[in-house]
């Protein structure tokens, strides 16, 4: 099936765009106020019109350098954590102000890698931004990088901005970047470089057309962001690269007007989700259900609610992937528990209501969402 932006970005609902320093400082030159007011301004329009829109943005390492009348960017990793210190106040600060401007409630996420490649972390932080979402806050993510090493000599807030897609299994990822899309070489190189409108993301050829950043301030270059839209297809995100002062772009693209290079996922985001469970992740444990569960997992898509478990077995953490059987020990499921194997015994047969009784906090009310479940053949 070819998907085109008209249909790919017009029908997407949860959307992760992603700006990079150049544009956020206007090339180091400080928080460019004007720009990202024009981006929350259009940001406000996406969730008026119904999309659930996070954005994760770069710009505290070049605002924090401005800050401290820094000319150079320092190589001692220290001074560039301590400059991202300095600069991310700046830029929650300018954010905040500018969503509320428009309407919209906001809220700064700090992540690492390492956060979302840890299982407990990455439920934790999954739950986090779907309930700022479902609040109507949008929010604004950056690298947590006081605490990291390599992104921050690498600057790689594209491959964030993938894992952000994965993790909240966005329909799209827009990186916006100061070039108007993908050309077959670096444009500011080879000025016979060409346009690339469409193609599959993950398509090795890419790569090879993709070089690294064309500025002092952007770090990623082309190739983290073609990088980007293969890992976000993973989860069956497609994604856009396009030219952040492009008037109206974000608008524009929801609306289905071709903007930019659009990269093809190749899976259908449930298809994507098997997938992963099936790659990934080793069964750590199981839970048997009754036949009042097994009917509402396989006829109502719905999530398993601790009401419906008869039994644990295993010894799983939360996060972990565990069984989900009926009465004949039949697997019916596979998916991610929301709580551990010790808690779910707790849990067995109890309504949610009666969770903080039971365990002294709730988590969520389901033991499995079903954003997290994939029903067996
Ligand atoms: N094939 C390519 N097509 C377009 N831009 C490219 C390509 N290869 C390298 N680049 C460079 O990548 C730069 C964008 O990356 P980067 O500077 O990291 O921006 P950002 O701060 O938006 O992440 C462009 O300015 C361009 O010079
Ligand atoms: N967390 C860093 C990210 C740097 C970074 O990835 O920059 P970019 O390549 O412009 O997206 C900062 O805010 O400065």
């Amino acid at each position: 099936m070819t998907l085109s932006t008209s249909t790919v970005l017009r029908d997407a609902r949860r959307i992760v765009v992603k700006v990079g320093s150049s544009l956020v400082t206007n090339e180091g030159r400080g928080l460019d106020e004007e720009a990202i007011g024009e981006w929350c301004r259009q940001l406000g329009a996406l969730v008026r019109d119904g999309r659930e829109v996070i954005m994760v943005s770069s710009g505290a390492i070049a605002e924090g350098m401005k800050r401290l009348g820094w000319t150079t960017r320092p190589q001692e990793l220290h001074e560039l954590q301590a400059a991202a210190a300095v600069g991310q106040m700046g830029l929650a600060h300018m954010y905040e102000t500018k969503l509320r401007e428009n309407g919209l409630g906001s809220a700064q996420v700090l992540l690492t890698h390492a956060d979302l490649a840890d299982r407990e972390r990455y439920l934790n932080a999954r739950s986090t931004l779907l309930t700022l979402l479902t609040h109507g806050v949008l929010p604004v993510i950056n690298e947590n990088d006081t605490v990291v090493n390599d992104e921050i000599k690498f600057g790689d807030n594209d491959t964030l901005g993938a894992l952000v897609a994965n993790l909240v299994e966005a329909d799209a990822l827009i990186i916006l970047t100061d070039q108007k899309g993908l050309y077959t070489a670096d444009p500011r190189r080879d000025p016979a470089a060409t346009f690339v409108h469409e193609a599959r993301a993950g398509d090795a050829k890419l790569e090879e057309m993709a070089g690294g950043a064309g500025s002092s301030i952007g770090k990623g270059g082309m190739i983290t962001k073609i990088l980007a839209a293969k890992r976000a297809a993973g989860s069956g995100a497609s994604t856009v690269i396009a030219w952040g002062r492009e008037p109206d772009a974000l608008v524009r693209l929801t609306q289905g007007e071709a903007i930019g290079t659009l990269l093809v996922a190749q899976t259908q985001k449930q298809q994507a989700r098997k997938q992963w469970m099936a790659d990934h992740l080793q069964l750590r444990g199981s839970v048997t259900i009754d036949d009042g569960a097994v009917n509402k997992l396989k006829s109502d898509g719905s999530s398993l609610l601790p009401i419906g478990m008869t039994g644990v077995d295993g010894d799983f953490s939360r996060g972990e992937v565990i069984a989900i059987l009926d009465g004949q020990g039949q697997e019916i499921a596979r998916g991610l528990a929301n709580y551990a194997a010790a808690e779910a015994r707790l849990l067995c047969r109890k309504p949610s209501g009666k969770m903080t009784e039971l365990l002294g906090y709730a988590a969520e009310p389901e033991m499995v969402h079903r954003d997290n479940l994939v029903l067996s053949k």
